[in-house]
Order: structure tokens, then C-alpha cells, then sequence
């Protein structure tokens, strides 16, 4: 039920996509704090999901509330091939035009040595520490994160939950569809075919 609190509010929400319901009356919201997981079979329907509560597809039916600014990071980091990773960043930084410093994302991203690098020579692992640092960067209190684990090794997968925490921390939230499992307390949102 929302609150006051709430920095994104889900009512009836349904989906239809080919002819096909894949998901209708969903219902939640999301408060400061909250890392709320959305699981569920392959097929079900979780990225879109997340790609209408980003606001990039419609959805057939019920609402989307969301009550402050929020940060998208789709299954694949979508990065421009022949940018370099500050160039990237810096890209967004001009469109997001939040105050935050590419300077700052960087280092906290632990990017600083890959900063004139290409990202088409990036790999999986580097891709998607350049994609939360991008989220980073709007400075939004909602991040909505597709798949942020595949790929990753115990190192990666500590260091992205770290930033999740800290950004939780901060008085953000973050939806988070997943295979795997996150290790940190949350809530779950399973999608049932
Ligand atoms: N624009 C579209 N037109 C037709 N079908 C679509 C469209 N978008 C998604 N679908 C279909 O909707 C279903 C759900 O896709 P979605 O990517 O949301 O599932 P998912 O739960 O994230 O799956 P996975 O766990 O495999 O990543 C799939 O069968 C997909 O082919």
C-alpha cells in the first residue's frame, strides 16, 4: 500500500505485448530504503515490466506513479562502441545536467584507469560498473536495474551490490529484476506465468 513515503506507486498494472496478458493487476510501491527484487520464469514478463516503470513502454492497462527522478539500466549496458568511458559519461552527465561530477563517478566506479578506453573494449564486468555509474550520475532516487548481476564474478557482484547499499543508504530505492540471487535484505516481487 502506498505511503507518503512512497517514491513509486503501482496500481492494476498490466501488460499485453504479441496478443498476450502476460501480467495483469500488479500492485506496490517503492519507499526510501527499499531494494525490492522482481523474480519469475523466463518469459514472464520482468524487463517489461521494468522498461514501464522506466516509462520507455506503455503499459495496457493500470498506473505508474513515480514520484521522483529514476535511472534505468537495461539487460544489455547500452554504450555507445567508439565513446570512451569518460566521453560516455560525460555525455550523460551534460543530458542528466544533475551537478554530479563524471570526475566523481569514475572514481567511485573504480573506472579511473579505464577512463580513455573505448567501451566497445570493455568487458561484461566493466560494461555494467560504466552503466551504475551512469544511474550514479542522474542522481535519481530510483534505480531500475535489468539483469545488473549476469556476467559478474564474486568481486563484481560484491562490488555492484556495495553501490546498491550505499545508494540505499543515501535514502535511494531499487527495483532489481533478477535470476540471481541478491545478497542483501530486500522484498520480492514474483511474476507468475
Ligand atoms: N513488443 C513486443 N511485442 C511482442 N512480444 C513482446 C514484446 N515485448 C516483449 N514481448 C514478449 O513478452 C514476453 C516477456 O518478455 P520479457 O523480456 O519481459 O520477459 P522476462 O520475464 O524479462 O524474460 P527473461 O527472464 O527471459 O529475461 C516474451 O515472450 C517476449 O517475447
Amino acid at each position: 500500500m502506498a505511503t507518503d513515503a512512497s517514491l513509486l506507486e503501482v496500481e492494476a498494472l498490466g501488460c499485453r505485448r504479441g496478443g498476450v496478458w502476460l501480467f495483469a493487476g500488479v500492485q506496490f510501491a517503492v519507499a526510501a530504503g527499499d531494494l525490492l527484487e522482481i523474480s519469475g520464469p523466463n518469459g514472464v514478463g520482468k524487463s517489461s515490466l521494468l522498461r514501464i516503470l522506466a516509462g520507455i513502454a506503455p503499459p495496457s492497462q493500470g498506473q505508474v506513479r513515480a514520484h521522483v527522478r529514476t535511472a534505468y539500466s537495461g539487460h544489455e549496458p547500452a554504450l555507445k562502441p567508439r565513446r570512451s568511458v569518460h566521453a560516455e559519461l560525460d555525455y550523460w552527465a551534460g543530458l542528466y545536467a544533475s551537478g554530479r561530477a563524471v570526475t566523481d563517478a569514475l572514481q567511485r566506479f573504480g573506472l579511473d584507469d579505464l577512463a580513455f578506453l573505448e567501451c566497445r573494449l570493455l568487458s561484461n564486468g566493466q560494461r555494467r560498473r560504466v552503466a551504475l555509474a551512469r544511474c550514479w550520475l542522474a542522481d535519481a532516487r530510483l534505480w531500475l536495474l535489468d539483469e545488473p548481476l549476469v556476467g559478474l564474478d564474486t568481486a563484481g557482484r560484491d562490488a555492484l551490490m556495495a553501490a546498491v547499499m550505499a545508494h540505499l543508504a543515501a535514502g535511494g530505492a531499487a527495483v532489481v529484476v533478477s535470476h540471481q540471487p541478491l545478497d542483501a535484505p530486500h522484498r520480492r516481487l514474483v511474476l507468475a506465468a
